[in-house]
């Protein structure tokens, strides 16, 4: 049986994240695409130089074009834009009842443009964050999420816990803006008690353009799969770190990682992921 994953996010014009990163994944992992366009952005490996955002009742009627035909099996969010968009998402997917769900909270694109309004981040804590199965947040967008910095390693943990409170069933808090040694730990933490780190080796690389994407859609496109959630990440960081040591070198600024490697390296990608308890 096909199995069919939903991505609601905006279009990165170069390819390496957003949508263009989400279906890439779906595809290398065995999943059929389906995506809901929040934004249309002119960006490309130096930089984001125009956001068009999709107005609410686009975003709702891509969603619901897409629910009403197929059965899907995991949806995912990566940049929402602003609170109108969160809240017609976060009602349209409840219309269909509970639903697998992924949230990567996007706020900022490597070269610092905003891909998420400050108008919209109290509608992504009140409205959306509960309806998580699982929320990928970088440490920066942790950081707002929770209000309050993150430096040490319990400052990541008690974070982790206040997006559980906010009603996620559990939470990766990815490490790569803050690297550990010669290591990058995501820490997954759920409401149900489960917690485990998720060591690899750090890449040296400037090309880190779609990570945080790439990434999230790996995990949406396992707990499609039927995978759980601890599964799904762990496969998730296998695919990443592949993707990040394979790396494309396309374009003059952050390039983009390579969706390919994963699938061509076969039992060997990611082999120095460590699962730490
Ligand atoms: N230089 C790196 N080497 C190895 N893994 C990395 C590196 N940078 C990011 N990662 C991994 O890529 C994933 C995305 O992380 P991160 O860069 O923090 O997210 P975002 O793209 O949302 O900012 C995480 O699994 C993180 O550990
Ligand atoms: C349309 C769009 N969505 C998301 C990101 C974030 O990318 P990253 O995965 O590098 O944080 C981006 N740069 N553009």
């Amino acid at each position: 049986m096909t199995v069919v994953a939903l991505t609601i996010a905006g279009s990165d014009s170069g390819g390496g994240a957003g949508i263009q990163a989400d279906l890439k994944t779906f595809q290398e992992l065995g999943v059929f695409g389906t995506s809901a366009l929040t934004a249309v952005t002119a960006q490309n490996t130096r930089g984001v130089h125009g956001v068009y955002p999709i107005d609410a009742q686009g975003v709702t009627a891509q969603i619901r074009a897409v629910m009403d035909d197929f059965n899907v099996g995991a949806v995912k969010t990566g940049m929402l834009f602003s609170a109108n968009i969160i809240q017609a998402v976060a009602e349209t997917l409840q219309s269909y009842g509970p639903s697998a769900l992924v949230i990567d909270p996007v706020m900022i694109a490597k070269g610092g443009a905003s891909l998420l309004l400050d108008e919209a981040v109290q509608a992504m804590k009140e409205l959306l964050i509960p309806l998580a199965s699982v929320i990928t947040p970088n440490i920066p967008e942790a950081e707002v999420l929770a209000s309050m910095s993150i430096k040490s390693d319990s400052d990541v943990v008690e974070a982790a816990n206040r997006l559980l409170k906010l009603g996620a069933k559990a939470v990766v808090m990815k490490g790569g803006h803050r690297r550990q040694a010669n290591y990058a730990e995501d820490l997954f933490l759920s409401a149900a008690g489960e917690r485990f780190t998720l060591r690899s080796e750090w890449i040296e690389t400037k090309d880190t353009h779609g990570t945080g994407c790439t990434f999230s859609a790996a995990i949406t496109a396992q707990i499609a799969q039927g995978k759980t959630i601890a599964e799904s990440v762990i496969t998730a960081k296998h695919f990443i770190q592949a993707a990040i040591a394979d790396g494309l070198t396309l374009g003059g600024g952050h390039g983009p990682t390579n969706h390919w490697a994963y699938k061509r390296l076969g039992k060997t990608a990611g082999k120095d992921v460590v699962l730490i308890d």
